[in-house]
């Protein structure tokens, strides 16, 4: 079996006002694990290509001991698809926390995907998993329009992406890229939801391009759905060359946050009214991935952390 471990302490410079965990914080130690695990599978280099979810079902605390384990459940010619759990630790006992599935593809010096030495034999759910997922992929390559015109309420994020964000060759770091999206979808839902709210999954995402360092990576997230507490922010990720003016889509997603109270509490939020055909077709779209999405993550929060 090829797993790891990594633990990490949560300290205050990780938390937010109510002392757990920041969101894109947690998402990126899943990230980093899963990338520890298939450094030892690739034995080289290797690239994320896909996110399938990351659910965080439960808040690390300022204090509590995280342990992150990454399980490799299949591998094909050159990827790898790998589930993380997040168990908070607090004394002998340990709670699930979070949970994520994603997929890592191994790459030559020219970031080409190359074949890896070891198998891990797939069952029928992996691969019907996999077919999913480059039926995902298929279905946004190649689209370029943006997702804030036609939007009721949107922002976009934009940033430089200096060496201090990459992992060595010139690339973003996936971990990084969470944290930005987290910090920028958690604005548009804070300024809709007009208080604090609490990141509660992301959904699946497919990289499809490598952003550069150097580029500049633009994050338009915009209100797709409300529910009583909770909104789901999608997002379209493009990295734009300034030299040349080229602008391409690196990934669209989806973050769930639940607005909260003073207590942390759920707290009522206002409808969205869609206010175009674009966005009511957006909104039916996230309808139905929801239902599956709680339904899954339903059966998630049973697992255990051993
Ligand atoms: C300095 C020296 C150190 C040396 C020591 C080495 C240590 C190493 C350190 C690195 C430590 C940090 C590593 C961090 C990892 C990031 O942070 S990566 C940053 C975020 N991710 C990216 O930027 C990736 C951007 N995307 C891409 O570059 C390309 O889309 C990819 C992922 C390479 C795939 O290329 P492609 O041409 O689209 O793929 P294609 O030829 O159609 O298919 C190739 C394989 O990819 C799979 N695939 C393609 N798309 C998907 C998808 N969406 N989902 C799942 N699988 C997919 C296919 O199924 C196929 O698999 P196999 O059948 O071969 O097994």
């Amino acid at each position: 079996m090829y797993s790891t471990d990594t633990y990490y302490n949560v300290f205050p410079w990780h938390t937010n006002h109510f002392g757990s965990l920041h969101g894109g914080i947690y998402m990126s130690w899943l990230i980093d694990t899963a990338g520890i695990l298939m450094s030892s599978i690739s034995q080289g280099n290797y690239l994320l290509a896909s996110v399938d979810y990351l659910y965080l079902f439960r808040p690390a605390r300022l204090g509590d001991i995280l342990r992150v384990t990454a399980e490799a459940k299949a591998s094909w010619s050159s990827s790898v698809e790998i589930e993380v759990r997040g168990c908070i630790k607090r004394g002998t006992n340990e709670e699930l926390g979070a949970i994520g599935l994603m997929s890592y593809v191994a790459v030559d010096e020219n970031g080409r995907p190359r074949s890896l030495s070891v198998k891990i034999e797939p069952d029928q759910e992996a691969e019907k998993r996999r077919a999913k997922r480059l039926e995902r992929k298929k279905k946004i390559s190649g689209d370029t329009s943006e997702l804030l015109p036609g939007m009721s309420f949107g922002r976009s994020y934009v940033r430089t992406i200096y060496p201090e964000h990459g992992f060595g060759n010139g690339i973003l770091y996936a971990g990084k890229m969470y944290m930005m999206l987290d910090e920028a979808l958690a604005i548009v839902a804070k300024l809709y939801s007009k208080g604090n709210t609490f990141t509660a999954s992301a959904g699946s995402a497919d990289f499809l391009v490598p952003v550069k360092i150097g580029d500049i990576l633009e994050i338009q997230g915009a209100v797709e759905y409300t529910g009583n507490t909770s909104l789901d922010v999608g997002a379209k990720i493009f990295a734009i060359n300034h030299f040349t003016g080229t602008r391409r889509l690196v990934s669209r997603t989806v973050f769930s946050f639940v607005s909260i109270d003073d207590q942390g509490k759920p707290r009522p939020i206002s409808k969205l009214e869609p206010s175009s055909e674009y966005e009511r077709s957006i909104m039916e779209n996230r309808i139905k991935e929801r239902e599956e999405r709680i339904k899954l993550s339903k059966t998630l929060q049973q697992r255990a952390c051993q």
